[in-house]
């Protein structure tokens, strides 16, 4: 194909990594690309934890506007964090083949114990800041906000025993031999979109191109996982950062499963389905999850977590 594939993509090194990663998926095709940094609002602003920004599109939203200039032609993000309904004139075009999806817990202290009294874990995710309140009672989180880097460093520093983070980011940016814990991701659900990484691109971008670059990157057993968690987020969301969390996996069935959930701020109440739908079914099996969760009393914590940030 004739043109130069402009990438637009976040500074932090995670962001770079993910970017080259297209890159270099596309160059193995025979494309040429070129990358080009654009600073999001949530780089900038370090000094508030997301949900008092208004997580809606922090990490994305310029990104779309270069989009829509033309200034790139596809944004690189991971897909946790693009929002569950994007704007009308942009599409996600793919989602690449998923890490493994669990979180972990990182520490310089090699002898780490999940259960010792007085452990201070650093996490700014509602979601864990919940699950750690539920499943490690005699832990303590401090705020963590800003890219691996910095988090790492106030680690280092001593501001916390150890930071809760994804895998993916931590193995892509070579931290794995800092993991003293995995966590097991049928309990530490993780958030939507964990783990893979999202094109998007205007729907204005021409479809020859489309095609190709969907052909490039896009994992199709990944692509139907994320249908079905990105329908459970739309669902049950009212727009703010909340502690839910989705997992979809593709069954030996040939079904795809979707473990579902949310928890209420202080990890007192837990609401948790698992269903499976056949793979064209993926979208709608998000929403029944979501919609059950609601109705078994999601809606009521999702109100007690609007009045708690009021
Ligand atoms: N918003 C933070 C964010 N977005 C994506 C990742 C990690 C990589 C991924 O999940 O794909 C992280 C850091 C973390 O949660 O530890």
């Amino acid at each position: 194909m004739k043109k130069n594939i402009r990438i637009g993509t976040r500074g932090s090194r995670l962001a770079l990594w993910q970017a080259h990663h297209v890159a270099a998926c596309l160059e193995l095709a025979g494309l040429s690309t070129e990358i080009v940094i654009i600073t999001t609002t949530g780089d900038v602003v370090l000094d508030r934890s997301l949900d008092k920004i208004g997580s809606k599109g922090v990490f994305t939203e310029e990104l779309e506007v270069g989009l829509r200039t033309g200034h790139v032609d596809i944004a690189v993000h991971s897909a946790k964090d693009v929002q569950s309904s994007i704007p009308a004139d942009l599409e996600l075009l793919a989602f690449m083949e998923r890490e493994q999806v669990n979180d972990v817990v990182v520490s310089f202290q090699p002898n780490l114990d999940l259960h010792q009294p007085g452990l201070v874990l650093g996490t700014s995710s509602t979601r864990r800041k919940a699950m750690l309140k539920r499943f490690l009672p005699n832990a303590t989180t401090a705020e963590a906000r800003g890219n691996l880097q910095t988090r790492l460093r106030k680690l280092e520093e001593g501001q916390y025993d150890a930071l809760v983070l994804a895998y993916a980011g931590v193995h892509r940016m070579e931290y794995d031999a800092l993991i003293r814990h995995m966590l097991p991701e049928t309990q530490f659900v993780p958030a939507t979109g964990q783990g893979s990484v999202a094109i998007e691109c205007a729907r204005s971008l021409e479809p020859e191109l489309k095609q190709e670059l969907q052909r490039i990157l896009d994992h199709g057993p990944t692509h139907i996982c994320l249908a079905a968690e990105r329908a459970f987020l739309r669902t049950m969301e009212g727009g703010c950062s909340i502690p839910s969390f989705a997992l979809a996996t593709l069954t030996s069935a040939g079904t795809v499963q979707l473990h579902g959930g949310l928890i209420s701020l202080d990890g007192e109440q837990l609401l948790e389905e698992i269903q499976s739908a056949a793979t064209t079914e993926a979208d709608a099996l998000g929403v029944r999850v979501a919609e059950q969760i609601l109705a078994r009393g999601g809606q009521e914590i999702l109100a007690s977590i609007r009045q708690a940030r009021a």
